[in-house]
């Protein structure tokens, strides 16, 4: 016989007070088993789980009470009841049991358990009791479902291959236009993508449904065929989960930005039962959630969030994201209105002004807050530049092995798990790099992942985070050569990249979980990496297989850096100067007697090269005074002879 009760104390002792109470449970010999185990606190209940279960024998999670059954005086534990009532109360609308009933009932029970001898009533309130609680709890519980939508927009594949088409037409490179092409994301590769994000945000894909449209419709986005099947889906799903029991399934995500207008319209049409229902008074069903692409990975990266600084910026992200969206939160309060008629109408509207200001200001003071924490990066940024080692970013696609790889270098212990978007607060250790000769130690710094389309709310929210990228002397690029979209993933990191305003530092390409792939296609990587004329590498973080090669390749890449100068150029070197316009920053360009002088800042390869044209210092103090830096990258050329020395 089940006999639930629910006790109040903290997760241990109720533990401990279950342990005790398992224990005994042989030496209790109980006529029947019991079906359920297991412990409900109020605020368990509150937050919709449950402290800790047992299975019986039919794996069900448990309710119990843990606490002592014949320990619990009447009397003594009326505030106790009263707290349990109402916590039945918070999330049950039909009245529970009253609270005389229940403290009856305990006390029966506690009387009858052990002759296991319990009226038909009390074992009806029991039942029901169990009943409500139970479904609380599985309801709670269960996994949020999903289904999918895709569409294959030809229209917007045409504007980008035309654009891509016309870019090549001015450059007049038209040898790379069938690659570039088929660099855009095909829908099952996107889709793909999306099942990982679904997967990472906790829930569970019940069914799919894609499109080919010539030109999405305004509207809806689909096609009206499309969002009748897509309603279908969620009906059969819905169908076979009440069959097990395991809730509904009420959420449709889109592979796609939906406008705020889309979003609407396509949960007006979802909700059209919900909303006539909703005029008679009845609210049993579920509404429909529409959720795009940025409000997934927003979700995403809200879940992930630690420290003050990612949770400001999420939130940020999350208030602009929004902020356009408010109308959708009100249309309840508008129907409402609209329906008293004459005189009644309006009161939504107002409402939705209040919150739109509150919204506002919210979003006023989280700015100045994580202007604040910049401010405060800032002063670090700046202590760290003075400390003269050169800073390394990673970045890359997301699960691409960044942490992994700091960790791997540092023993970090920065969380690394297959999962996306693990990471979002950068970390920065001092690492020394095993083998690296002429610097002793470099900072090493691990930032959020980027993905294809990164919503702009968070690129923009994320703004001090990637400050960190912004102001790196050297970025590490990790892609993850196991995902067969690697090439993709590169092209759409670069972008990201050029959109911060990080295009142009050096990179450092590191083809990453080597390990994964079969023995000819590493051969194949390494070989590529090998010829490069950039700075690539190829290793697998989690055997360490290449390390010494990345130790080898970050050093080039830092002896590459620029350093400024100061050259008079005979009139002869005309090539000279066409290449300091094209690897280098020239500030000053003079056309003198002598020949063609310059100030400005090369490569350290070049400078060497031209060393002999200098007519200044050519570790000179920096203008700004940033010469700490400088004096440092000139001990560093140093050591060693650029890789790309041959090139120049
Ligand atoms: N087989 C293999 N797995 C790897 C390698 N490097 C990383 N991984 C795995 O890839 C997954 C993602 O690694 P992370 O280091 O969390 O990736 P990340 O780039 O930091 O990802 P985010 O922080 O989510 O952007 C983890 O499960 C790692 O164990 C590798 O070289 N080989
Ligand atoms: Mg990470």
């Amino acid at each position: 016989l089940f006999v639930p009760t629910i006790t109040t104390g903290s997760t241990s002792q109720q533990n401990t007070l279950l342990r005790d109470h398992l224990d005994k449970k042989s030496s209790h010999q109980f006529h029947a088993p019991p079906l359920l185990w297991g412990v409900v606190s109020p605020s368990s209940l509150r937050r919709g789980t449950v402290l800790m279960s047992s299975t019986d024998e039919h794996h069900q999670p448990s309710l119990f009470d843990a606490s002592e059954f014949d320990s619990h005086d009447a009397t003594e534990n009326t505030a106790f009841f009263e707290d349990v009532e109402s916590e039945f109360d918070s999330f049950d609308e039909t009245k529970p049991t009253s609270q005389d009933e229940i403290i009856e009932t305990t006390s029966s029970i506690t009387m009858d358990y052990a002759d296991n001898a319990l009226t038909d009533e009390e074992v009806r309130i029991l039942d029901d009791r169990e009943e409500r609680l139970f479904n609380y709890i599985n309801n709670t519980q269960k996994v949020e479902s999903c289904i999918l939508v895709g569409v294959e927009d030809l229209s917007a594949q045409r504007k980008a291959n035309k654009a891509l088409r016309m870019q090549q037409r001015e450059s007049g490179d038209l040898a790379t236009t069938l690659d570039d092409i088929s660099l855009s994301w095909t829908l099952e590769e996107s889709m793909t993508e999306m099942r990982e994000l679904i997967k990472t945000a906790g829930l569970n894909l019940g069914g799919e449904i894609t499109q080919r449209l010539q030109e999405v419709n305004p509207r809806t986005y689909i096609g009206t065929g499309k969002v009748k099947e897509a309603q279908q889906l969620l009906d059969e799903i819905n169908e076979k989960l009440d069959h097990r029991n395991e809730g509904t399934c009420c959420t449709v995500v889109f592979d796609a930005e939906l406008t705020p207008g889309q979003q609407k319209a396509l949960e007006n049409v979802f909700n059209k039962k919900v909303i006539e229902n909703d005029f008679l008074g009845s609210d049993n069903d579920e509404v429909v959630k529409v959720v795009d692409r940025t409000a997934l990975i927003l979700d995403i990266f809200a879940q992930h969030a630690k420290t003050r600084e990612g949770k400001l910026q999420v939130d940020l992200a999350l208030h602009e994201y929004r902020k356009p969206r408010l109308t959708r939160m009100w249309t309840h309060l508008e129907r409402q209105s609209g329906a008293g008629g004459v005189g009644l109408r309006g009161p939504g509207e107002t409402q939705l002004e209040v919150d739109k200001r509150i919204l506002r200001d919210r979003i006023l003071v989280l700015k100045d807050k994580i202007d604040n924490v910049q401010k405060q990066r800032d002063l670090h940024r700046r202590g760290r530049k003075k400390g003269g080692l050169p800073v390394l970013a990673l970045v890359g696609y997301t699960n691409a092995g960044k942490s992994t790889l700091l960790n791997c270098l540092t023993r970090a212990g920065i969380l690394a798990e297959d999962i996306l978007f693990a990471t979002l607060d950068p970390t920065t250790r001092r690492v020394k790099l095993p083998g690296y000769k002429t610097h002793p130690e470099v900072l090493l710094t691990d930032t959020v992942g980027f993905i294809q389309k990164l919503p702009t709310q968070l690129v923009a929210a994320f703004r001090a985070t990637l400050e960190e990228v912004k102001e790196a002397d050297v970025l590490v690029h990790l892609v993850d050569v196991s995902n067969p979209c690697w090439r993709k993933q590169e092209v759409s990191v670069t972008n990201v990249l050029e959109e911060i305003g990080a295009g142009d530092k050096p990179i450092v390409r590191v083809f990453n979980k080597l390990d994964l792939l079969d023995s000819e296609d590493a051969e194949m990587l390494k070989y590529e990496a090998a010829c490069s004329e950039d700075f690539s590498v190829a290793i697998s973080s989690l055997t360490g297989e290449g390390l010494s090669d990345f130790v080898a390749v970050v050093e080039d890449s830092l002896s590459d850096l620029l350093v400024p100068v100061e050259l008079e150029l005979p009139y002869s070197c005309g090539n000279e100067v066409n290449l300091i316009h094209e690897v280098g920053s020239i500030e000053v360009i003079d056309y003198r007697e002598g020949g063609t002088y310059v100030m400005g800042r090369v490569p350290r390869s070049l400078a060497m090269k031209l060393d002999k044209y200098s007519v200044g210092n050519i570790e000179g103090a920096e203008p700004n005074g940033e010469t700490e830096d400088e004096i440092d990258w000139a001990a560093l050329g140093k050591g060693r002879h650029a890789k790309k020395d041959a090139s120049y």
